[in-house]
């Protein structure tokens, strides 16, 4: 069984009379000990899928799904004291994360003290096993300092210390490496991955950026304008992308355009969220759309290996 399975996730903001629709249809499946990427165009519904797994979603938002569940349980029951206790979130500006006034030790031991249940001498060396656990060099250094005295790539590791500190298993992390350059960014990357093997952890991946997917996702799920459109696993999705807005996003990586062969983006904007959607939501961006693409929801294909919601025949392309 999936650790993650949703189906049919849909979240609305505003009116009755005119709502915005911030994640029309989406599903996703994560099976454990993997990590799974979530990667779209800003404003496709990445960021707010992954709140509404966490349970952070504003009042106002309203969200109803096929499936919602997390290791067997709907999540639309479940309590959020479980979801802390389970999922943790990093965010790309580990700044923001961190309490500028504070020093880190102050800031683990106040994690380990609500989640781990350990007394405060044993704390002190959890704190400073999970700094050294993250990469960190020298944690006892780390504990006294202040977030503004550490480089964004310590702080983005103090944050995933105190993701594993909350005792998770599964880690939700949106764009890490956003804020940080290339070198660092891989390095936060190929940290991740070394924790999940080590740890048993699930990660979902949320990212705009497929090298970030082919760098460390052992899957992935294409959303667009809040519909997911193509998932499978990373091998396949690149070597035989279906959807043709996964193959445009493919060819929209500096390596492709680099070489000349693709286009450097994709034209067009995703559809507003006001928008009522008859038939493809990529239709009016798709070269290869067909009238009936415009007016008729695409079917869901699958070939064993992805799955993807498309019109084309899968010759096609
Ligand atoms: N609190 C809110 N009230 C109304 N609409 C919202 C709210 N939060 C999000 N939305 C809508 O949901 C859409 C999807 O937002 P989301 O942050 O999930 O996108 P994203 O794919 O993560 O993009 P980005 O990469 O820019 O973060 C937004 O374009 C916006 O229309």
């Amino acid at each position: 069984m999936s650790l993650v399975e949703i189906k049919g996730l849909s979240i609305r903001f505003g009116s009755l009379h005119n709502p915005i629709h911030a994640v029309r249809r989406v599903d996703l499946s994560i099976e454990r000990g993997t990590i799974h990427g979530l990667i779209g165009e800003s404003g496709c519904g990445k960021t707010i899928s992954g709140m509404a797994l966490l349970g952070l979603l504003p009042q106002s938002a309203r969200v109803s799904a096929d499936a919602f569940r997390f290791d067997g349980l709907n999540l639309l029951d479940v309590a959020k004291s479980l979801r802390g206790r389970r999922i943790a979130m990093i965010s790309q500006d580990p700044a923001a994360a961190l309490n500028p006034v504070l020093r880190i030790g102050r800031q683990m031991d106040d994690v380990l003290k609500s989640h781990s249940g350990l007394p405060r001498f044993q704390r002190r060396a959890a704190a400073e096993e999970l700094l050294a656990a993250t990469g960190l060099a020298d944690p006892r250094r780390v504990l006294k300092s202040y977030a503004h005295q550490l480089s964004g790539g310590m702080q983005q590791r103090v944050v995933i210390a105190q993701a594993l500190a909350t005792g998770a298993d599964f880690i939700i992390a949106d764009e890490p490496t956003t804020a940080l350059d290339v070198t660092v960014g891989a390095q936060v990357l190929a940290l991740l991955k070394r924790l999940v093997q080590e740890r048993a952890l699930t990660v979902l991946m949320i990212t705009h950026d497929m090298d970030v997917v082919a760098e460390c996702c052992d899957s992935a799920t294409v959303l667009y304008a809040g519909h997911t459109v193509e998932a499978g696993r990373t091998d396949e999705l690149l070597a035989a992308p279906r959807h043709p807005y996964t193959q445009a996003l493919l060819a929209a990586l500096p390596d492709a355009v680099a070489k000349g062969e693709r286009l450097a983006s994709i034209e067009g904007h995703i559809p507003s969220p006001f928008a009522v959607i008859e038939g493809c939501p990529f239709a009016p961006r798709c070269a290869s759309a067909m009238a009936v693409c415009r007016q008729a929801k695409p079917p869901e294909r699958d070939d064993g290996n992805h799955c993807w919601t498309c019109h084309l025949e899968p010759h096609h392309g």
